[in-house]
């Protein structure tokens, strides 16, 4: 008997998880032991839909009706956006209906609500397409390590905002030129301010941090900043420390609680995730037992996300093989928030910063400017400065601080009448020539 599925969403990646589902319907059947099949495919405008291999008859607009039919094993989500995904989604598996979804938006702010309706129906829940599209990563810590303690995850997981910055480096490409080319190959999200203010890299942050200390992070509690307020001159700054700036996701244990933060950050160009380019994710994870791991590869696009979610697919078929000859299926989210570690605010962080300022090009300038660093606990490790006639730009990377003195130094400096603008502040991570 086929174990059958109601794809809900047929986009970017619903139309190549159908492709796939097709393709590969005989291997398929043989890896779950019974067929694959569509029960039916739910989009809102059915005249749209573009999936060559989709039998039209399958098209509706009615998704609750659809995953509530009886024929109905399991929900492939597809469609994004918080509702109606949280409602459809909460009914399928409190129907002890399995789900697969890449709806990172959703898990990120109520991952907890499909968790408990998991629970509540005895269903699975698989999101791997959810986090660095197509490379396997949510499956290896919420499997594979979960014998392990893991300490830190320092990733590139926005392919968007990857390609822009790498384009910005690399031909000196401007923001807007890049982000038409990443939204023509489909990996920006609708609304391209989900990627480039940091939100989608929030959100992957967010579980993330949840499955790799089973604690619940969610999308609010991570600090954010997008990639709006880079500027070619803090590129060039980078290059001149050795550096390169991406968008990082860092989420981090510090003494019984964790910190999750999505920023820019300059890294050496040595680095591993230096070499990240394009629209290309990579993921460092650093756990007690297996030290360092990294995990690179196609982290948006149709293909590579469908890719993901027919891992999920067959995951999900087989349990419901294994439940229909009378065996118990895997039932466990991956969200089991048994840790309860509380979140720190952004201003206990500590890191080292990049700040740029234009100041008046007078005797004594630059001792003023250090002593209010000194003032504020804020330890100098570099100053770079080159002058014009009136004006001179100062370069001042700073040893490890806490946030919160870095934001106080910054709001002195901004007051001062020698310094005319603090033009910016760039977190450096890992470590750099330069210290
Ligand atoms: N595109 C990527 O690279 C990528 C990568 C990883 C995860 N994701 C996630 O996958 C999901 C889908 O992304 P996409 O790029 O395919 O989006 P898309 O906009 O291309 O497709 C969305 C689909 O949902 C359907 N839909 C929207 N509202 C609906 C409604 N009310 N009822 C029924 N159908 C509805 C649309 O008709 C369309 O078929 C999102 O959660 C996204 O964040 C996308
Ligand atoms: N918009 C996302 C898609 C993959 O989640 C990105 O650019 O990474
Ligand atoms: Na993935």
């Amino acid at each position: 008997m086929a174990v059958r599925l109601a794809l809900l969403g047929c986009g970017t990646v619903g139309a190549q998880v159908v492709r796939l589902l097709h393709e590969q319907a005989d291997d398929l059947t043989a890896r779950v032991g019974a067929p694959v099949e569509l029960a039916g495919v739910a989009v809102r405008r059915p005249d749209r839909v573009r999936a060559v291999s989709l039998d039209r008859d399958l098209l509706t607009t009615d998704a609750l009706g659809l995953l509530k039919r009886p024929d109905v094993d399991a929900v492939v989500e597809v469609v994004g956006g918080i509702e109606p995904a949280r409602g459809w989604l909460v009914e399928a598996l409190r129907q002890g209906k399995d789900v697969v979804t890449a709806n990172k938006a959703l898990l990120a702010e109520d991952g907890g609500a499909l968790h408990d309706a998991a629970v509540a129906g005895g269903a699975d829940l698989y999101f791997e397409a959810a986090v660095a599209g197509g490379i396997p990563l949510l499956r290896p810590l919420r499997e594979s390590l979960h014998g392990d303690r893991i300490t830190r995850v320092t990733g590139i997981v926005n392919g968007t905002t990857n390609f822009i910055l790498s384009a910005m480096d690399a031909t000196g490409a401007g923001f807007t030129e890049a982000l038409e080319e990443a939204t023509e190959l489909g990996y920006a999200e609708a609304d391209p301010t989900a990627d480039v203010d940091g939100f989608d890299a929030a959100a992957k942050a967010a579980i993330l941090a949840s499955l790799a200390f089973h604690t619940r992070v969610t999308a609010a509690e991570v600090y954010r900043e997008g990639i709006s307020e880079v500027t070619s001159a803090d590129v060039a700054s980078a290059r001149e420390m050795g550096c390169v700036i991406k968008l990082l996701c860092l989420a981090e244990r510090v003494d019984g609680a964790v910190a999750v933060r999505v920023h820019p950050a300059m890294i050496p160009r040595q680095h591993p995730l230096a070499a990240v380019g394009g629209a290309y994710n990579a993921v460092f994870v650093e756990a007690d037992a297996a030290g360092q791991l990294m995990f690179y590869g196609a982290g948006a696009g149709g293909s590579p996300t469908a890719s993901a979610v027919l891992g999920d697919i067959v995951a999900v078929a087989r349990t419901v093989v294994a439940r229909r000859a009378g065996g118990n299926g895997l039932r466990q989210t991956g969200l089991e928030a048994y840790a309860e570690l509380p979140v720190r605010p952004i201003g206990e962080v500590v890191t080292r910063y990049h700040v740029r300022l234009d100041v008046a090009d007078r005797p004594g300038v630059l001792a003023t400017v250090a002593s209010v660093f000194a003032r504020h606990g804020v330890s100098i490790a570099t100053v770079h400065q080159t002058g014009r006639s009136s004006d001179a730009t100062l370069v001042i990377v700073t040893h490890r601080a806490p946030d919160s003195a870095l934001t106080a130094t910054v709001a002195e400096l901004r007051h001062m009448e020698i310094v005319r603008s603090v033009a910016s502040v760039v977190r450096v991570e890992g470590e750099t020539p330069a210290g």
